[in-house]
């Protein structure tokens, strides 16, 4: 290591919270989950449009820590729904900034990542960076075809934190990422299934807008009747948040809450069971999906995210998939952590921070 220990700044917004933690090297020394209300929110019309807001909340924060932080060795913001990129840890510069800013890019709540930590990188004269963002894309040739001609498959996905869960589960198996096959599935507001083929991750489905639902998104719907809903009078906005923030159990349920479904399925709702052994079945079917892209070469199942939290949807998928391979449940997830350990491999010089260019 290049000196004793490093002040590292991680910033990970995410669609109801801004999380801030300030490590040292790998320790968190202090963190915070800022909520934001639906009503707080709801004045923005886009994603970006909450930046001034959520800096400020998190200058406070970082205003009232004692004793005062006067220095960072590094600021890191979690990565957006950037063009497709290969995965590491890549250093925040104004082409990545102008992308993020292009009204082509896609509405996600980790695209205000960069941007937050740019601003408060320049305050500490510190150095900025993104650690596997949302669209790491390490598909192979073969995973873009979508099946229409000019319409690619996308890679989106929870990489962050299926990227590190990946290398604990290697670990656990005493091997090394780079040397097996695994399937991780990242099961949170938003559910990412995802092929590992010796350390790339050549297929993923989910994120925004396939394989199966999950609290927030309605997942892959059947084609014909989402171009009559477009048809219908409904606006283009108004429909991306029906699918998106107001899809999968949302929908049939009204809530975006694991616990609250548990809670209802314990006291005896039937349609609270449906719903949930519905979503663990898409989700067993997609895992599977998953084998062949493997050639059925499978080290591990690995399943991680909050809702892997939920005990008996994950004793509704194992059964479904066991027989693939070796069942594992990393539940929660650890995005700080990741975004300060991609951080600190380059301020150790074990890696090198990848160059961002201009794509849009
Ligand atoms: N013990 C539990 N039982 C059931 N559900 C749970 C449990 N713990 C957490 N959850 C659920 O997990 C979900 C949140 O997961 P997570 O925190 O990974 O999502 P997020 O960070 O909001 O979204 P994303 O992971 O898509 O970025 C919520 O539906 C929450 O109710
Ligand atoms: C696109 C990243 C995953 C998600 O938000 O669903």
């Amino acid at each position: 290591m290049s000196k004793q220990s490093h002040s590292i700044l991680a910033i990970n917004p995410g669609s109801t919270s801004t999380k801030v933690s300030l490590f040292k090297d790998l320790l968190p020394v202090i963190e915070t989950t800022i909520n934001h209300s639906a009503e707080e929110l709801e004045v923005f019309e886009r994603v970006l449009d909450q930046y001034e807001f959520r800096i400020k909340s998190v200058i406070s924060w970082l205003d009232n820590i004692s004793p005062r932080v006067t220095s960072l060795d590094a600021v890191v913001g979690r990565g957006g729904l950037l063009p497709p990129l290969k995965s590491g840890t890549y250093a925040v510069n104004g082409a990545m900034l102008d992308d993020i800013r292009s009204p082509k890019t896609r509405e996600h709540a980790s695209n205000l990542g960069a941007l937050i930590a740019n601003e408060i990188g320049s305050r500490f004269n510190a150095p900025v960076f993104t650690v596997d963002p949302v669209s790491v894309d390490e598909f192979e040739p073969v995973a873009r075809l979508s099946g229409l001609a000019g319409m690619e498959r996308k890679s989106f996905s929870h990489a962050l934190n299926i990227k590190a869960v990946a290398r604990r589960a290697a670990e656990s198996l005493c091997k090394k990422y780079q040397d097996i096959n695994l399937i991780v599935g990242h099961l949170g507001g938003g559910i990412s299934i995802t092929a590992h083929r010796k350390g790339s991750m050549v297929d993923v489905s989910g994120g925004m807008d396939a394989g199966p639902f999950s609290p927030e998104r309605c997942g892959a719907l059947p084609v014909f009747d989402v171009i009559d809903m477009c048809y219908s009078g409904i606006a283009k906005e108004d429909l991306k948040r029906k699918l998106s923030g107001k899809g999968g159990m949302v929908s049939y349920l009204g809530t975006n809450s694991g616990l609250e479904i548990d809670e209802k399925i314990k006291a005896g709702d039937k349609e609270a069971l449906l719903v949930m052994q519905a979503m663990a079945y898409q989700i067993a079917k997609e895992i599977g999906s998953m084998a062949p892209v493997l050639n059925c070469d499978v080290d591990a199942i690995v399943l991680t995210g909050g809702i892997a939290r939920w005990q008996s949807l994950v004793e509704e998928i194992k059964p479904r998939v066991e027989c693939l391979a070796e069942f594992m449940v990393f539940p929660g997830e650890n995005e700080m952590l990741s975004l300060a350990e991609g951080s600190l491999r380059v301020l150790c010089g074990e890696e090198v921070a990848k160059e961002y260019v201009n794509i849009i």
